[in-house]
């Protein structure tokens, strides 16, 4: 086996990986990429970017009815499915080729094969073993199934990325991120859908948010069957039976979906060799810098499970180049008040604490703002979706610790206000700001006095 030297072996070409090997080459190391299938990851080909392109359809599909209540009096139309998706591919086959350019420009030598350890500064590739001082673990997440009886019928996020048609009736199992976005999307486009949840929607969410989100999917026609475990999953004459714990019978399905978490790519690894340290679930143990406990060796994104999100495993690579070639001994990711927005019908935006959390933290300090109200253009349509806006403050000086907002829109406003939020705002600072009239984000500024409680 031949051996080649390189400044930083990154393994992974999804966000993180990417994004790592692309500032460290412009910090003039030399780099080498693997990645065994398409480049950009998850993200890129089974995550956010097809996921928001069915979105956006969904949208489309909405905004017919909303311009029939106006007095357009065409009849909806129903979304040309394998059409879309051609276009949808397209799309990302334009940014596969905007990452080859750019790996092309840093001179990074890309490897489509998988890497394994053979020691903390030698991977294997295929057949070349590849050293380095530096080596990155950016191999991302696979989606979850349950081990449970024919559980296999079911899909997962990728198969329905692999859908040619919109499935009639579909179920589906969880109740996170891809959960509810997938039920919004499919209910949009003509799936008549049902949940099942084990706790409640978005653990870990601001809980009137979450709850508020359900009571939308419910208007919008998804069925929410909260509490409620799938025991088995039979096939008869080509459709689907679930077995739920509450003994109740479900309608049959055309499809399954389970989203019910993703776990950490490290099986191919081979981290035995190395010593690496996982956490119960798999996951690779990383310290602020993203170290892991091995010399030389780091993690960033999902494959960290901190914060599966999409620029946290960018910023996470390419604060770790800055560090390890670009001369900043200190740079970090600051993990602190990361924005992040649910595509749900509506959209669900979150930074910073839930109530709860903030209660935990802050006890009989924490006190709220909230409003809600029918967003102009759905009032002009009779289409009541409540928008439900939240501000989490503490202190004296109403410090912003958590900002929730869950309507139409949510998703392009949350941004400018996370700015504010990173730079310590207070609601006095809102309170300052002028509103943008007629809007939905001008409520967030105009925000009477605190919630009784
Ligand atoms: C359906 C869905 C929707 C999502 N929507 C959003 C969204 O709207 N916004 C958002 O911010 N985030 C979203 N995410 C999350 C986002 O996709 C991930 O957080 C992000 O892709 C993580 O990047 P990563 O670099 O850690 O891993 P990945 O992008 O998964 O990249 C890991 C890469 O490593 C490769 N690999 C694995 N093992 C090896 C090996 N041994 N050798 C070499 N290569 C290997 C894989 O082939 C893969 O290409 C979504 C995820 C899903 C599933
Ligand atoms: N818009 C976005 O930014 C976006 C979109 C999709 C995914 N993501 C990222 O990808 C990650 C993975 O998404 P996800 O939806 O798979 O995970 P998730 O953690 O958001 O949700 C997992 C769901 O599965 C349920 N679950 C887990 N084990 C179960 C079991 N044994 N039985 C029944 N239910 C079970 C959980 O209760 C939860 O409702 C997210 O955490 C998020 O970070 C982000």
């Amino acid at each position: 086996m031949t051996s080649e030297a390189f400044d930083l072996i990154v393994i992974g070409g999804g966000s993180g990986g990417l994004a790592a090997a692309i500032r460290a080459s412009k910090h003039g190391a030399k780099v080498a990429l693997l990645e065994p299938k398409e480049l950009g990851g998850t993200c890129v080909n089974t995550g956010c970017v097809p996921k928001k392109a069915m979105w956006y359809a969904a949208q489309m599909a909405e905004a017919q009815y909303i311009a029939m209540d106006y007095g357009f009096h065409d009849k909806p139309g129903s979304l040309d499915w394998p059409g879309f998706i051609e276009r949808r591919q397209a799309y990302v086959e334009r940014i596969h080729a905007k990452y080859q350019q750019a790996l092309d420009t840093g001179h990074i030598t890309v490897l489509r094969e998988y890497g394994r350890f053979l020691a903390p500064g030698r991977v294997q590739a295929g057949t070349r073993e590849l050293t380095a001082p530096h080596v990155l673990i950016a191999t991302g997440s696979t989606p979850n199934r349950l081990d449970k009886p024919g559980f296999d019928l079911g899909m997962t996020s990728d198969g329905f990325f692999d859908l040619r048609a919109c499935p009639r009736r579909t179920a589906i199992v969880g109740g996170g991120y891809i959960a509810v976005e997938l039920a919004g999307v499919l209910r949009a486009l003509g799936s008549d859908v049902d949940m099942y949840v084990r706790g409640r929607l978005m653990s870990g969410f601001d809980e009137e948010m979450a709850y508020g989100l359900g009571d939308e999917m419910r208007q919008h026609g998804i069925r929410v069957h909260y509490e409620c475990q799938i025991d088995a999953v039979h096939e008869k004459d080509g459709v689907l039976l679930l077995d739920c714990d509450r003994g109740d019978h479900p309608a049959p399905y055309d499809a399954l979906i389970w989203a019910v978490g993703r776990h950490a790519n490290t099986a191919s690894l081979d981290i035995g060799r190395i010593g690496l340290v996982t956490g119960d679930d798999g996951h690779v143990e990383i310290d602020d810098y993203q170290n892991t406990n091995v010399p030389g060796v780091y993690a960033v994104g999902d494959v960290t499970q901190r914060m599966a999100l999409t620029p946290v495993a960018v910023a996470a690579g390419r604060k770790l180049a800055d560090r390890l070639f670009g001369g900043k001994p200190e740079a970090k990711l600051d993990y602190q008040n990361i924005p992040s927005v649910v595509f749900s019908h509506p959209p669900l935006g979150t930074i910073g604490m839930s109530e709860q959390q903030a209660r935990e933290r802050y006890g009989a300090d924490v006190h709220l703002y909230k409003q809600s109200f029918v967003p102009m253009q759905l009032a002009l349509a009779h289409r009541p979706i409540t928008t439900r806006f939240k501000l989490i403050c503490v202190g004296g000086d109403s410090r912003i610790v958590g900002m929730q907002m869950l309507g139409p829109g949510v998703d392009e406003i949350l941004q400018g206000f996370a700015v504010a939020i990173k730079m310590g705002a207070t609601k006095a600072d809102l309170d300052a700001t002028l509103a943008i009239h007629p809007t939905s984000s001008e409520e967030m500024v105009l925000m009477g006095d605190r919630v009784p409680g």
